[in-house]
Parts: structure tokens; sequence; C-alpha cells
């Protein structure tokens, strides 16, 4: 792997980046102005950030040729965005991206990037997220789930995975993406999931994160959509957990911000790759435990509301595990409970986050908030454009950031977890499927009812 420090003495490409960029510059000279003043700087610029975001989805017309076979994605980016900074569409730009999206719908199943275009796992996810997010049964029931059923198995691999599209690669993503789709959904089993832990396994590497591909190296976009998947088919005890979490810490840099991977800078994006993945880890505390050989805290200890109240524990209360039992469709089955996928996405809100955070949240604000915020949208870092992904990204980042002290998911945040003002607060989101919370769970009934 190449490292960015060339000789003794001389700058790394993140401490070159940081000074080319007046990051210092930037910081420092918010930290002098008075306290009460510096919430100008820290304030989410709400409602620029709407009118950015309402001005793309309103250009997304058939007449819109850029990005042409990624508009599910740019409909995904711009809707999740709107919901997390607590808006919605008017009635008329709701219906015709209903019927937009539905256009993109093949009639053999799953989504393309265009009305006609081959059906792809990314922009099925991206489809199906933004139906979600739309809400209401008229969205939600535009969703063919059997034809999507079979689309999903027509792209599963032999060795567990899946493949992106028809003739297309096998990689973690298409395992995520898959996954995600089919437990939203409900509609997730055991042949979708055969396998696909030994797959998604074999990506985890030396470093601790998981690579998109066996034998590549790990990466922040991966890393989360392999944990992700694992906790999905309940197989996530089989991740080495301790290696992953004591990787993810490293990943964020002295800007506040996370990198994707070793040595290279950071970016407003990895907030939530990154980010999602220290705030899933932070409800893994049983199996971590179990992993380091430690008793686990019980969850009486974890009443509290928040971890500036917390204490831990070594009081021995380790669960009992059913490893490999043996599996209905044949050979070994890795889960260790017999728990139904209908119930995951659910079950892993309702625990608590049992482990403080373990990353600096608001350092991770402050990145994110002086050096990503434009005066509408986000971008990577400064000097570079904003645009619609990584405004999408940064806002999902700031929303785990303010809600990853809160011990459970209905405890609001306190004013001390929130950089700049308490308007700044965002809407809270499922960090498995990074869905809006309440439109998760108006989907899940929804689709609980078949
Ligand atoms: C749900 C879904 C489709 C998830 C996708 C996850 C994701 C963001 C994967 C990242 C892929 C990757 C290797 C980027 C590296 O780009 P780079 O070399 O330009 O960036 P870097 O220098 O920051 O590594
Ligand atoms: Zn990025």
């Amino acid at each position: 792997m190449e490292s960015s420090r060339k000789a003794r003495g001389t700058k790394t490409q993140e401490e070159q980046w940081m000074v080319e960029n007046d990051v210092g510059q930037i910081y420092s000279s918010v930290s002098s102005i008075p306290p009460n003043a510096q919430s100008v700087f820290l304030e989410i610029r709400r409602d620029n950030h709407i009118q950015y975001l309402m001005h793309g989805l309103n250009n997304l017309g058939p007449s819109f040729s850029t990005l042409d076979a990624n508009r599910p994605w740019i409909c995904y980016w711009i809707l999740h965005s709107i919901a997390l900074l607590g808006d919605s569409l008017d009635e008329e730009l709701e219906h015709s991206t209903i019927e937009f999206l539905s256009r993109c719908q093949d009639p053999d199943g799953g989504y393309g990037g265009g009305p006609g275009q081959m059906p792809h796992l990314a922009t099925t996810y991206a489809a199906v997220n933004s139906l979600i997010t739309l809400g209401g049964p008229k969205s939600l029931s535009s969703i063919n789930r059997g034809k999507l059923r079979a689309f999903l198995l027509r792209m599963k691999d032999a060795s567990g995975g899946f493949r992106m599209h028809d003739g297309g690669e096998v990689d973690v993503r298409a395992c995520y993406t898959a996954i995600s789709v089919a437990s939203v959904l409900n509609i997730l089993d055991d042949e979708l999931t055969q396998n696909v832990g030994d797959y998604i396994l074999s990506c985890q590497t030396y470093e601790g994160g998981i690579a998109g591909e066996p034998g590549s190296e790990a990466h922040g976009g991966y890393t989360f959509c392999g944990l992700a998947a694992m906790i999905l088919i309940n197989e996530v005890h089989r991740l080495d957990l301790p290696c992953l979490i004591d990787w993810v810490v490293f990943r964020q840099g002295v800007e506040g911000g996370f990198q994707g991977r070793t040595n290279k800078l950071v970016d407003g994006c990895y907030s939530f790759w990154q980010g999602g993945v220290a705030v899933i880890v932070q409800k893994l505390h049983s199996v971590i435990c179990e992993q380091l050989g430690l008793s686990k805290v019980l969850d009486s200890e974890c009443d509290s509301e928040s971890y500036h109240d917390y204490e831990t524990s070594d009081i021995s209360d380790v669960e009992e595990c059913t490893v490999e039992t043996s599996c209905p469709l044949g050979g070994t089955c890795h889960r260790r409970k017999e728990v139904s996928f209908a119930d995951i996405g659910v079950d892993f809100i309702s625990n608590k986050r049992a482990i403080a955070p373990i990353f600096s949240s608001m350092h991770l604000q402050q990145y994110l908030l002086l050096c990503s915020q434009e005066g509408a949208g986000f971008r990577d870092k400064p000097g570079k454009p904003r645009d619609h992904y990584h405004t999408c990204y940064c806002l999902s980042g700031l929303s785990v950031c303010q809600y990853c002290s809160s011990a459970d998911a209905d405890s609001p945040p306190l004013a001390r977890d929130i950089l700049g003002p308490y308007s700044n607060l965002l809407e809270q989101l499922h960090p498995l499927y990074n869905l809006v919370l309440d439109r998760y769970y108006e989907a899940h009934d929804f689709f609980s009812k078949f």
C-alpha cells in the first residue's frame, strides 16, 4: 500500500491539504469569535439547502441528461436530504417522482438507472429507499415485491455474493444493496441469505475493515455495507469486531472528518460510511464483549438516557450462544439464535446503544459544518464543489453524530451533544438502511402485512 509520507520531515498528503485549504485557519478564526457569536458559523443553512435540493429534483425530468444512468440515486440523495432536514415535497412533485421511479422499474423486477434501462442493484436500492422516503400507500405499493425478489435471486452468485447486474461484478456493495432492499420489503429468506455471510467474511482484511472483494483494500464504503448486511442476515458475530473497531477509530483525522482508507484524505461523505459503522457497533456490545472474552454490561446498567451518566460494570451476564445449527437448506447455518428476518431492523433500533461513542462526534460535526457545508449544499472538502451525493451523506453523518450519545432511540439528544444551536437538530435515521427512522417504521408496518 502506498504511503502518503514521502520522506522524513516532509508533509503528509493530509498536512499538505490542510495548509493549502486553510483548514487550521477556518477552525481558529471561528474559535477566536466569542461563543455566543459562533453559532452563526455553526448553523445548518436549512432553507438554502432545501432550495438547492428542490431545484435538483425539479430538474429531474425526461430531459435530464447528466448522470443519466443514476437518476434513482439523485432522487434518493435529494429526497433523503430533504427528509433529514425535516421537510417534504408538495403533492405534484411527489406524484411526478413516484411516476418517474415507476418508469425505471423493470417489468421483470428491479430498477434501472432511468426508464428502459437494465435493472441494477445499486439503482434498485436507491429507488426503493426513495419510495420509502416519500412514503404513503401509493408510493409503497408501486414496488413489485414479487418481481423484485425474482431479480435478486437472478443476481445471486455461486460464491454466495450478489452481482450488481446481469453479467456485472460481484462485490460487498451488491450484497448490501440486495440484502437491504429484501429486508426492508420483508422478502428476505434463507434462499437469498445463503452463503452471503461467507462472501462478506472473506472480504474482511488484515486491517480490520472490509474490502469490496476478497484480496482488495479495506474501505469505509464497503465496511459499512458488509457490517450492515451481516447484521441484517443475523451473522454479525462471524466478523472480527474488535479488529474492525480498531480500524474504524483510526480513520478519523485531525481535521475531525473521516478518511475512507488508510493514508487517504478525509472526505465529508465518510461521515456517514465510517460514522455509520461507528454508531452501529455501539449496539453490538454483547457480541463484542463475547469476542473479547469480557463479561457483558447488564442491561439494567444501561437505563441511563445518555452516556454522560454511564459507568461500566464487569458483572458476568454473557449470553448463551447457539452456533452452527443445521440449516433448513442443508449445509451449515451460522445464525446464533432463531430470529425472524422481518424483526431484525426493528429489534436493532430498540436495543440500547450500550457502548458510548467510539469517535469524536463534536469534532466530526465541526468538520461537517465548517469545512463541508457551503452556502447551500455540502461538499467533500474545501476546494471541491458541492453535489447531491455529498449533501446526502454529510447530512446523514450529521444526524448520526447528533443522536449517537443518546442511549436509546426514544430519548432526544441533549443540547451539549449538538454542535451549534439546538435548531440544528436533524431527523434521526436508521443506520442499517440509511432511511429516516419514521419512514422506516411506516414501511415496516406496511410490508409486514404481506
Ligand atoms: C450502498 C452503496 C452503493 C455503497 C457504496 C459504498 C462506497 C462509498 C464505496 C466506495 C467505493 C470506493 C472504493 C471508493 C474509493 O474512491 P476514491 O479512491 O475516489 O476515494 P478515497 O480516496 O477516499 O478512497
Ligand atoms: Zn466523498
